[in-house]
């Protein structure tokens, strides 16, 4: 028997994923992050299914802006352009045989007949279509190499995709740049040719891809941005360069606009690492004296205690960041009991609730505490509930993490890098590793961005339940990192040789139209979660076959599937009152699942219609013969 429950549902029906499978992954893909791993949303899926609280509590209910570190430091897949003749060179793409997915990436690079070290020729020749053709060879096999996890889960393997998500893509098309730019520095003057070639062929992807895929941010014109220039100008006068202005975005605050044309490479801002805010700033107070000799007390919670004080330091060094600061964050974190009841039914709830539960447990230990023992230090009117959650807010939705040049990774506020707002398709990916030999950080592009356009990061693969209760937004357009974690019991499904159950240990949904693939066998549901269900509920069974038993099977398998997705529609009620901020959030995230549990009911339904014409022919069948 397999049972399937849906994580979020009303709070009494959530059960919790396996909480050690999540840390081991998250502890190994950190681990990977750091050395060699971009670290962009790899740990985001698990992150937010299961929050870890330790010491480094308030910092770790939300993975902050993580280091992008990817192409600052070792390629992370082997590729070298291996120079032939004058006319001719190639081009190995190899799959790492670290990468954490190394067998599942092998697996799907055969099922589309690449094997894991692929050699492609680039030949100039006069066929017309070559260079498209090698393109399009390079891509398939760039983008299943650059795959996360989440992704890989999602990926299918029998039909042509032509994406996986805009992350992945962008990545993809980066690699083979940063390939050709490896490439360009030692060969001939007809290779050249050949590689520019190539170069120019995948800008031209990339900035057609941004085209079709970027939500664009409208510049609200009459509103003024004083105070952020004069940050701008304290910043460059501390050696800040930047190609950005900013200015107000609608539903975004304020954004970064493109000053002029950028172009793929080019740095949009540059951050000297003495106007960052980390952790070593902290040391030279008084505040720290008290603060490290507390048992368990993190460089994160000594910063978020400074900057409650620092805030309204007249003398404060950052006094003209903080002085751009809202004065309301508006992240889930404070959603009105009204706009909360209203998630009844819906994933963010329980996330916010966690996170709030937990935020005030920590409060109350810290408090008043610190504030009787140290009132010089800890002056009670500077640390209110209200102030501290002002500073929770402030840590999760404008931290980033940064890895300096000692290879320490610090959790930092980063002035003016601090408006830049987050994009499903960004521009900028990598910005966690300070630059020793320019002691700054740089913030490179990896889409070219036009002038005046806003100039977006990528905040880490997010869920949209995860952006509301730390960020405080739903990002516009399809969120690939949207799923509905699934807690399947039955996961000891045997194995046979001929028929080996994929190994994917946490399953979960997002919206089918995210899929290519609705044919019988697939309906655009996840393929690992549907092996997986067919062998819980029949091991022995040759599954994809057109045989009676096994169409039976599958028709069990979706109407399950398709009971627990209407019981979730069910369970979401709608009110429609959407007056203040957070109503309107809760509303539109509320919508979202009901879009995402729609979809997966209507493929189900569609897929049983099918399976029944099929079990219908596979009885007349029978009774002719
Ligand atoms: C690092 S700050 C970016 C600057 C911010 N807009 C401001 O005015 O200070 C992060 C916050 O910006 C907003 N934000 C970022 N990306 C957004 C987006 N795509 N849509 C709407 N709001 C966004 C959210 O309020 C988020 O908490």
């Amino acid at each position: 028997m397999c049972l399937v429950n849906v994580l979020g549902g009303t709070i009494a029906s959530v059960l919790p994923l396996d909480p050690k499978h999540s840390e081991d992954a998250r502890a190994k893909l950190r681990t990977d992050c750091i050395l060699r791993f971009p670290v962009t949303g790899s740990c985001s899926f698990f992150a937010a299914q299961s929050p870890c609280y330790s010491l480094c509590w308030w910092l770790q209910l939300r993975e902050n802006h993580e280091a992008n570190l990817a192409l600052f430091s070792e390629v992370i897949f082997c590729c070298a352009a291996v120079m032939d003749t004058d006319e001719e060179c190639s081009i190995v793409l190899e799959l790492s045989e670290t990468d954490p997915f190394f067998d599942k990436k092998k697996k799907l690079l055969q099922s589309k007949g690449f094997s894991p070290k692929e050699r492609i020729y680039l030949r100039s020749s006069s066929k017309p279509g070559w260079m498209s053709a090698t393109v399009e060879v390079l891509l398939q096999i760039a983008r299943i190499i650059q795959l996360n996890e989440l992704e890989l889960y999602f990926a299918e393997d029998d039909v042509s995709v032509e994406l996986y998500s805009p992350r992945n893509e962008l990545e993809a098309l980066n690699s083979i740049v940063l390939l050709t730019d490896i490439s360009l520095s030692s060969c001939t003057h007809l290779q050249t040719n050949i590689l520019l070639g190539l170069r120019q062929t995948i800008l031209d992807l990339i900035s057609n891809f941004g085209d079709k895929y970027s939500v664009k941010g409208v510049v609200e014109k009459n509103h003024r941005c004083d105070q952020e220039e004069r940050l701008i100008e304290w910043g460059e006068s501390n050696g800040v360069m930047t190609q950005l202005k900013i200015a107000y975005i609608e539903e975004a605050g304020r954004g970064a606009i493109a000053r002029k044309d950028l172009k793929v490479g080019d740095i949009a801002l540059e951050i000297p690492v003495s106007i960052i805010i980390s952790e070593e700033l902290v040391h030279e107070t008084d505040m720290y004296d008290v603060l490290k000799e507390m048992d368990g007390m993190s460089s994160e919670t000594i910063l978020l205690l400074w900057s409650m004080k620092e805030k309204y330091n007249f003398d404060s060094k950052f006094k003209i960041y903080f002085d751009t600061l809202p004065e309301k964050f508006n992240t889930g974190l404070s959603f009105s009991i009204e706009a909360i009841t209203m998630l009844d039914g819906t994933l963010v709830l329980e996330e916010i609730m966690q996170a709030r539960q937990h935020l005030h447990a920590q409060y109350d230990e810290l408090f008043p505490v610190l504030c009787n023992n140290f009132p010089d230090i800890f002056p009670p009117e500077l640390y209110t509930w209200e102030k501290f959650l002002w500073a929770c807010e402030l840590w999760y939705s404008n931290s980033m993490k940064i890895m300096y040049s000692d290879g320490k990774l610090r959790t930092c506020l980063i002035p003016i890098a601090g408006f830049l707002n987050h994009s499903l398709c960004p521009h900028i990916m990598h910005y966690g590793k300070v630059d020793p030999a320019t002691n700054s950080l740089k913030f490179c592009l990896s889409r070219s961005c036009r002038s005046g356009e806003e100039c977006c990061l990528s905040y880490g693969n997010f869920s949209s339940s995860h952006l509301i209760t730390f960020y405080g937004f739903l990002p516009q357009g399809d969120n690939p990192y949207d799923v509905i974690p699934l807690d399947i019991d039955g996961s000891d499904v045997d194995s046979t040789e001929d028929m080996p159950v994929s190994n994917w240990t946490t399953h979960m949904i997002r919206g089918t139209w995210f899929s290519k693939n609705h044919s019988t066998f697939s309906y655009g549901l996840p393929s690992p979660l549907l092996d997986h269900l067919r062998r819980s509920r029949s091991p022995l069974l040759q599954t994809k076959t057109f045989l009676q038993g096994n169409l039976e099977n599958e028709l069990e398998v979706l109407e399950n599937l398709k009971y627990i997705f209407d019981d979730m529609m069910d369970n979401m009620d709608e009110i429609d009152h959407d007056n203040s901020w957070d109503e309107k959030l809760a509303m539109d995230f509320k919508y979202l699942q009901r879009r995402i549990a729609y979809s997966v009911s209507t493929s189900c339904h569609t897929g049983m219609d099918k399976l029944k014409n099929e079990l219908c022919k596979c009885m007349a069948e029978d009774v002719e013969g």
